[in-house]
């Protein structure tokens, strides 16, 4: 397995080594102690989910104020193009993204921290993404920072307009939004 810093170096693209035979294939989507060997890694999972999307879906960007989770994402159907916000005051990435393209073929995971938002868009006609999170799901502490603020100038690679949930519609700008100390 790789780990690979993004271009804020807490949110890091892990490339696993995947064991191909005429059966199929085999990879390790997680390994505690290896993950902790070679990525430094002290988180503990709580929750998995597993979303299944239409092309052209975004999701996001998610956080949870109180309750703040790390997200350890990857793409078993299908390509999306996932990011992550910095939302910690303190950091000096505050207010940047990072955007990763995550696939089944390619079979890549992106680990981001507690502090920041989440979301992605589909590329492919569906995509199922499944991801492990450090604390339980909490809705009264669930925020939605607006996919397309112009202060983020995220680079979604839309070719037409996303489909969104209502919640997704009414996100917030991040200058209005609570973010973490
Ligand atoms: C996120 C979540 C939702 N739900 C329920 C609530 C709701 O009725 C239904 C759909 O929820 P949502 O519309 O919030 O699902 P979704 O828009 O997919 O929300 C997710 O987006 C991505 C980008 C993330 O990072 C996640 O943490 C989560 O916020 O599922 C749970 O039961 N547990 C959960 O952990």
């Amino acid at each position: 397995m790789k780990v690979i810093q993004t271009e804020i170096p807490d949110v890091l693209v892990i490339s696993p080594r995947v064991f191909e035979d005429e059966r199929g294939f085999f990879y390790e989507s997680y390994n505690e102690r290896v993950w902790q060997q070679k990525a430094h890694f002290v988180e503990h999972f709580v929750q998995d989910n597993h979303s299944r999307s239409a092309k052209n879906v975004l999701r996001g960007l998610h956080y949870q104020i109180k309750q703040p989770q790390g997200k350890l994402v990857r793409v078993v159907v299908g390509e999306v193009f996932d990011v992550a916000v910095d939302l910690r005051m303190s950091s000096k990435y505050f207010g940047q993204w990072v955007g990763v393209h995550l696939s089944a073929k390619d079979k890549q995971q992106l680990w981001i921290p507690a502090g920041f938002a989440h979301g992605f868009l589909v590329l492919s006609e569906y995509a199922e993404t499944l991801y492990k999170a450090t604390d339980y799901y909490a809705p009264e502490y669930e925020r939605s920072i607006l996919w397309n603020d112009p202060d983020l100038a995220i680079a979604w690679p839309l070719k037409e307009e996303p489909i969104l949930s209502a919640k997704d519609k009414a996100g917030q700008r991040l200058k209005e939004a609570e973010v973490f100390a």
